[in-house]
Parts: C-alpha cells; sequence; structure tokens
C-alpha cells in the first residue's frame, strides 16, 4: 500500500523541525529521506512511527488514517537499539514476539536470518560483544523478520565492510521486488542512487528539493567532463577559460550541455596525452552539496 504525508509539522519549543512536510512512497518503491544531520528526517520518521504526535497534518497508509496497529511496519534505527548482555537468537525471537509472531515462528524466521547473514557462528553470544557490523546485521533482522509492508532504514550502511554492505544491498533489493514499501534515509547517496528511484531532500525542516533522480539531474542543467591525465592540467584548462576543480588525480569541468562536453573532449584530446576521460550527469552527491549546503 501508498504512505501519503500530508502537511506535516512539528516544532520543539520555538524550533520548527518539520516544516509543512508532504511526501509519498509507492508500493514496491523506495524512496529516499535526505538532509543534512539536522534536517527533520528522524523527526519526521518518528512522527510516522507514532512516537512523535505531530502538530498539524496528516499521515496515511492507502488511503486511510496511519496506524501502528494496522500496518505491520519495520523500522531499522540508525542507532542501536539491543540488549547487550542477551544473546543474539533470544533478542530476536523477543523482538519477533512483540511483532505479534509466535515463539516458534520468530525462532524460525531468526534463524534463517541469521544464516543469511552469514552470522550463524555468533547465535549464543550477547550482542554487546559483537562487532558494530554484526550487531547492524541482528537489528536489520529485528526489523525485517516480522515481514513487514512498511519498511523504514536509517542508516542501513552504518558500520558494515564492503562485502556486509553488498549483502545488504541485495536485502534491499529483494525488499522491492517483494513490492514493500521503503523509505530509505542515508548519507550515502551512491546507495541511494542506486536503489530509490525517487528522493525528498530536507533543509531545515523543509522540502526543498523532490521527484525522480532522473529528472532532478536533467533539470539541474549541466554536465561534467571528468578528465584524468599523466599531466598536469592548470595551463591548459586556463587556456581553454574553462572553470575546474580537480579531486584527486581527476580534473572536473562543468559544461551546459552535451555538446559543449564532446566539443571540450575534441580540444583536449588535441592538446594533452588523456589517460581517461568522461561526461557525467552531476551525481547525486554533487546534487546533495549544492542543495543542502549553506
Ligand atoms: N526531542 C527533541 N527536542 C528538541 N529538539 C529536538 C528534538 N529532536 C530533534 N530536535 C531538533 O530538531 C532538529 C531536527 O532533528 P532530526 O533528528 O530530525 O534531524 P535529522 O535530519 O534526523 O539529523 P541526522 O542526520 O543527524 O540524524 C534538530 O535541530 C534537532 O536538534
Amino acid at each position: 500500500m501508498n504512505l501519503t504525508i500530508n502537511d506535516l509539522n512539528k516544532h520543539f519549543g520555538p524550533y520548527h523541525a518539520v516544516k509543512n512536510l508532504s511526501l509519498s512512497v509507492n508500493q514496491g518503491e523506495a524512496v529516499g529521506l535526505l538532509g543534512r544531520n539536522g534536517a527533520g528526517k528522524t523527526t519526521t520518521i518518528r512522527m510516522i512511527l507514532g512516537l512523535l504526535q505531530q502538530e498539524s497534518g496528516s499521515i496515511q497508509w492507502g488511503g486511510r488514517p496511519f496506524s501502528r496497529k494496522e500496518v505491520k511496519l519495520g523500522y531499522l534505527p540508525e542507532e542501536r537499539g539491543l540488549y547487550p548482555k542477551m544473546n543474539m537468537l533470544d533478542q530476536l525471537v523477543y523482538f519477533g514476539q512483540l511483532e505479534g509472531m509466535s515463539k516458534r515462528a520468530a525462532k524460525q524466521e531468526a534463524l534463517k536470518w541469521i544464516e543469511c547473514l552469514g552470522i550463524s557462528e555468533y547465535l549464543k553470544k550477547d550482542t554487546g560483544d559483537l562487532s558494530k557490523g554484526n550487531q547492524q546485521k541482528i537489528q536489520l533482522i529485528a526489523a525485517l523478520m516480522h515481514d513487514p509492508d512498511l519498511v523504514i532504514l536509517d542508516e542501513p550502511f552504518s558500520g558494515l565492510d564492503p562485502v556486509n554492505a553488498q549483502m545488504l544491498e541485495g536485502v534491499i533489493e529483494d525488499l522491492i521486488r517483494l513490492k514493500k514499501t521503503l523509505i530509505f534515509s542515508s548519507h550515502r547517496m551512491e546507495s541511494v542512487e542506486s536503489f530509490c528511484d525517487r528522493v525528498y531532500l530536507m533543509k531545515h525542516g523543509e522540502v526543498v528539493l523532490s521527484g525522480a533522480i532522473s529528472d532532478i539531474k536533467t533539470r539541474y542543467g549541466f554536465k561534467y567532463v571528468n578528465i584524468e591525465s599523466s599531466q598536469p592540467l592548470e595551463e591548459h584548462l586556463a587556456g581553454l577559460q574553462t572553470d575546474f576543480v580537480k579531486k584527486g588525480k581527476e580534473y572536473q569541468l562543468q559544461v551546459s550541455s552535451m555538446e559543449q562536453g564532446l566539443h571540450l573532449i575534441e580540444k583536449l584530446k588535441s592538446l594533452v596525452a588523456i589517460r581517461k576521460i568522461g561526461i557525467a550527469d552531476p551525481s547525486l552527491n554533487q546534487i546533495f552539496i549544492e542543495k543542502a549546503g549553506d
């Protein structure tokens, strides 16, 4: 089912933490909720979860007022919420039962996920003694083992090494394939780009940019020529009167169109030995920095 939020507001004292926020997430869609630290993402999520009461506005699920009792919801919080002195299996069975599962079903699902995420060897270990990444996996299992319809993942990649991050990517892809309704909040823009069709970018409590990532990039109206050479390019680029930034070994030149980019590439090819060159849309990361920065 679809989640629809209309005109949500929340103050903390005089501070307007969420301002007239509207967003929607369709079934089978992953939507990115983005913003700098303090932008209002967690406050929004907490209102969806019913942990905070909004002052005005509505939250609906399938066109009806959202109720935690009626919606199967899986939430992976940014902060840890585990009992450090409890072992992994007992803890997951407990969380499953809190979500209405029988003890037997909870144990069965927990064991399935534990094996799937490759942490069977820690089954009887206290969770407090596990690494940060493995604790994150337990939280992920707790969020998903009851087969929720609405899934909210807040910084799901936190603490995961590249191998585990790839494993999680597979889990998220499965959730999308299983037609879950997914909200994905992360500062890792590459992950947002790979899973989300649409994003909402919040700044000081307000949505300042929203829409399909592809449309946002097109609307942006410029592209980048990325070039790597074995020799310094500063002088040549100055001669071409082109603005550029240097990122590591790569020079990045902003152009207003594909044609201008191709023209520039031809010129550069005649001037310097090129190791790597290409034209790209601005990344979501670049758009984030420009739109969410001060
Ligand atoms: N319980 C609270 N009391 C007072 N102010 C709060 C409370 N919760 C959040 N705030 C303030 O509201 C603003 C939004 O906070 P929020 O946690 O929603 O941001 P965020 O976008 O989730 O940030 P982050 O990316 O760091 O998690 C911040 O300025 C924060 O200090």
